[in-house]
């Protein structure tokens, strides 16, 4: 199945567990695999028979902005959840990244796969 890519998408929000995270905001990194059939809109060359990286861009990051998880697995299934209910997506990947969580690590986070690829 082909696919259509979002990757090292920034937003910010709030984050986190301990009680100095959930009075500010921070930045996550998103990586996401869609799985979609792309040659309809390729052979009409038509962004009507696709799914619309700008706009789930978007929806990802009002969902950010508005949301106020503790746990990045929180963030994930629900954003995960909503992406598939909102673009009819069959099957996605789904990397979230918190970067400078953990001082050692260049970069923290989680990785789901929701779905069934046809
Ligand atoms: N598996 C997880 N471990 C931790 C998380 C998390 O969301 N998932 N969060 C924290 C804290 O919020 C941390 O990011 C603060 O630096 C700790 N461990």
């Amino acid at each position: 199945m082909d696919r259509v890519l979002i990757e090292g998408l920034a937003v910010e929000t709030v984050i986190g567990v301990y009680a100095w995270e959930r009075s500010i905001r921070q930045r996550l990194v998103l990586d996401l695999e869609l799985a979609t059939d792309i040659r309809p809109a390729a052979a009409d060359d038509d962004l009507a028979h696709t799914l619309d990286y700008a706009a789930i861009s978007a929806c990802i990051g009002d969902f950010a902005a508005h949301s106020a998880f503790q746990l990045v697995e929180t963030f994930a299934e629900r954003l995960a959840a909503l992406l598939r209910e909102e673009f009819a997506i069959a099957w996605l990947r789904l990397s979230v990244r918190k970067p400078g969580a953990v001082a050692e690590a260049s970069t923290v986070g989680v990785r789901i796969e929701r779905g069934q690829l046809t």
